[in-house]
């Protein structure tokens, strides 16, 4: 079986879209490759993806196949990442030194993207196809940060996925502090806490994964690890991918999708602590504030919220915004100056 490669064909494929009034669209009715298998990424590493036969699905259903794959040259400048649902051709057998080729990545429901830092508009995809963000937070060791989470929640705003807290280390502090600053937002959050040997709280973080595709976010040191290897017990796909490629995970600093043993599966993030948002534009960014943006109708025309006349302080001064309207007024400002790189100050 060997697989058509991309030419003149594929050109004159990619020429024809947009297709003119009442023609068959060419690409989607038309397959480059009817043959290949469906897979969902689970690794990515140096131009390696590990994909898992049949999807995220499909290991729910006991199926755990991982095979290593790379791009063909027809997909070009593509990105895969993971989360994508793709179509595979070549060696699918998974077996030692095999390698099948990605020929086609499907489309996307979610996107969850990030820049450089917050002045760069260029955009690189994270993970594709999750339905929620879970942003890990320590409420003590080290101290939370409410900016970080803040970025976090724009992000999870950006690419309409659903956000999740998980406060870890409640043993050290009391999570009311932090969890009423969030409260006018109404962000469902679970608590952990460590007592001798074991993690507390694991329950209630599960009932809020089950089933779902979660993107795990977190800054150093704030118990993420402990948190994944809980979750997860041992690294199924994992495991499978390393016979294969024969690397570590721990090599590894790019996303990373592991099953939940009662079903769902978590991405983590390694290499990510944090979003820079110069993608987002600055209106979304207001939104991804949804107590402060039902003020902004206060505001004067084109109002860019960070001068005198913007008409969200008197929105915050009262109360509007719950009582910690003013400090997140304050981080939606930082947001915005650091989009324009004016100094954070
Ligand atoms: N007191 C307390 N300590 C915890 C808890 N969870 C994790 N830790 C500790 O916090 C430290 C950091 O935990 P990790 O899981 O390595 O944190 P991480 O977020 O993965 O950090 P990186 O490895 O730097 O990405 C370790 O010493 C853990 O044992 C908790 O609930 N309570
Ligand atoms: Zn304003």
């Amino acid at each position: 079986m060997s697989p058509r490669r991309g030419g003149q064909d594929e050109e004159s494929r990619i020429r024809f879209r947009p297709n003119p009034k009442g023609s068959r669209p060419r690409t989607k009715d038309r397959p480059t490759h009817e043959n290949a298998v469906a897979a969902q990424v689970v690794t990515v590493d140096r131009g390696r993806y590990g994909c898992l036969l049949g999807g995220f699905e499909s290991m729910d259903d006991g199926g755990d196949l991982v095979v290593t794959a790379m791009k063909a040259r027809e997909l070009g400048k593509a990105g895969v990442v993971v989360g994508d649902r793709v179509g595979l051709v070549g060696d699918v057998s998974g077996s030692p030194g095999s390698l099948a080729r990605i020929v086609r990545v499907e489309p996307r429901t979610s996107v969850l993207r990030r820049s450089a830092d917050d002045t760069d508009k260029i955009e690189r995809v994270i993970v594709a196809n999750a339905a929620q963000l879970a942003v890990v937070t320590a409420l003590a060791d080290p101290v939370p940060r409410p900016r970080m989470v803040d970025r976090c929640l724009v992000a999870a705003y950006d690419a309409g996925l659903d956000p999740l807290l998980v406060l870890t280390k409640a043993d050290l502090a009391d999570p009311a502090e932090f969890t009423q600053g969030y409260s006018a937002l109404e962000v469902p959050w679970v608590v952990t806490r460590r007592s001798p040997g074991v993690i507390e709280g694991l329950d209630a973080v599960r009932e809020q994964l089950a089933g779902r595709v979660t993107v795990l976010v977190g800054h150093s040191g704030v118990g993420k690890s402990t948190l994944v290897n809980a979750l997860t017990g041992a690294d199924r796909a994992i495991g499978r991918v390393n016979d294969v490629t024969g690397r570590g995970r721990h090599t590894s600093t790019s996303a990373i999708a592991l099953r939940l043993p009662g079903g769902g599966w978590v991405v983590d993030t390694p290499g990510v602590r944090s979003f820079g948002l110069g993608h987002v534009d600055p209106d979304r960014l207001v939104h991804a504030f949804p107590e402060l943006a039902a003020g902004t109708d206060e505001c004067p025309r084109g109002c860019g919220h960070d001068e005198p006349e913007c008409g969200l302080d008197a929105w915050v001064d009262a109360g509007k915004a719950g009582p910690s309207g003013r400090a997140r007024l304050e981080s939606l400002r930082r947001l915005l100056r650091a989009r324009s790189g004016l100094p954070d100050y």
